[in-house]
């Protein structure tokens, strides 16, 4: 990577006990779109929440755009959006009162939160429903406004964990572009958390992690190159030593 890393991940390790679920792990991410390739267990969340700074590593340093997560966790909040895996919208508010909540949480004035709210729904194609309560959204809605949410404040990293599970193909498909079009447009840096391959496959980086450990972390072409296979799934398989498949056939 010749720019400056927006995320820099610096031999992490996190235990439950005598669990190690994140071991020794590091990475540098720039701008674009990677995904965090793995399946159930293999440490993806444990990871977002050392990202987040709602645990701190047993060892290892993380910074984003320099600000230790460790020493400096506001500053360092301050430039990242989160979608959480389990959904997380006051569903009785509409979607504006949501987003106006979380953007005077994060010190912006009513103008320019309502400024940047419109043009992330309008962005993800849903401005009609700001006034909607959000109990009243489809599941694939709730999420675009989660993801307009984490924009709000302009993030230079976007952490999304397992962001359309329970979502429709053509609800997963608009999430996925939306994302890729804004690290292309924006120079925003995401890491997607899943254990769908053909979501890895979209990605322009995949970092390939398996019980604790990165294994692996290149294009998703440089990945099948450099395991002489010829999907992803077989590089996956290839890299982590599995041998067969516990879900459907687009799963880990
Ligand atoms: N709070 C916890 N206490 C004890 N063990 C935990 C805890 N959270 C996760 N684990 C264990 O740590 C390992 C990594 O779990 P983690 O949830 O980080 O994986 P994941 O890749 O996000 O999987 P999933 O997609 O199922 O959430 C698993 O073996 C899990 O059982």
């Amino acid at each position: 990577m010749t720019e400056a890393p927006i995320l820099s991940v610096q031999t992490v390790s996190k235990h439950y006990g005598k669990l190690c679920a994140v071991n020794q792990v590091s990475f540098q991410l720039g701008s674009g779109f990677h995904a965090l390739l793995g399946p159930n267990g293999a440490g993806k969340s444990t990871l977002f929440q050392l990202l987040t700074g709602l645990f701190a590593p047993d060892q290892g340093e993380i910074h984003l755009n320099g600000i230790s997560i460790r020493h400096e966790l506001p500053q360092a909040l301050a430039q990242m959006g989160v979608v959480f895996q389990q959904p997380a919208l006051d569903l009785d508010l509409s979607v504006q009162a949501n987003l106006d909540f979380y953007g005077r949480l994060h010190g912006m004035n009513k103008a320019n939160i309502r400024t940047r709210s419109h043009a992330a729904l309008t962005q993800l194609e849903i401005a009609e429903v700001s006034p909607t309560p959000c109990r009243h959204l489809s599941g694939g809605n709730r999420r675009k406004v989660e993801l307009a949410r984490a924009l709000l404040t302009e993030p230079k990293l976007l952490l999304m964990d397992e962001a359309t599970v329970g979502l429709d193909p053509a609800s997963r498909a608009t999430l996925l572009s939306y994302v890729q079009r804004l690290c292309r447009e924006q120079g925003l840096s995401v890491l997607w958390a899943t254990h769908l391959i053909d979501e890895a496959e979209a990605a322009d980086q995949v970092l390939v992690m398996h019980k604790g450990k990165l294994l692996a972390h290149a294009p998703p072409a440089a990945l099948i190159a450099q395991t002489q296979t010829s999907t992803l799934l077989d590089a996956f398989f290839q890299l982590s030593g599995e041998t067969r498949l516990e879900k459907r056939p687009a799963q880990l």
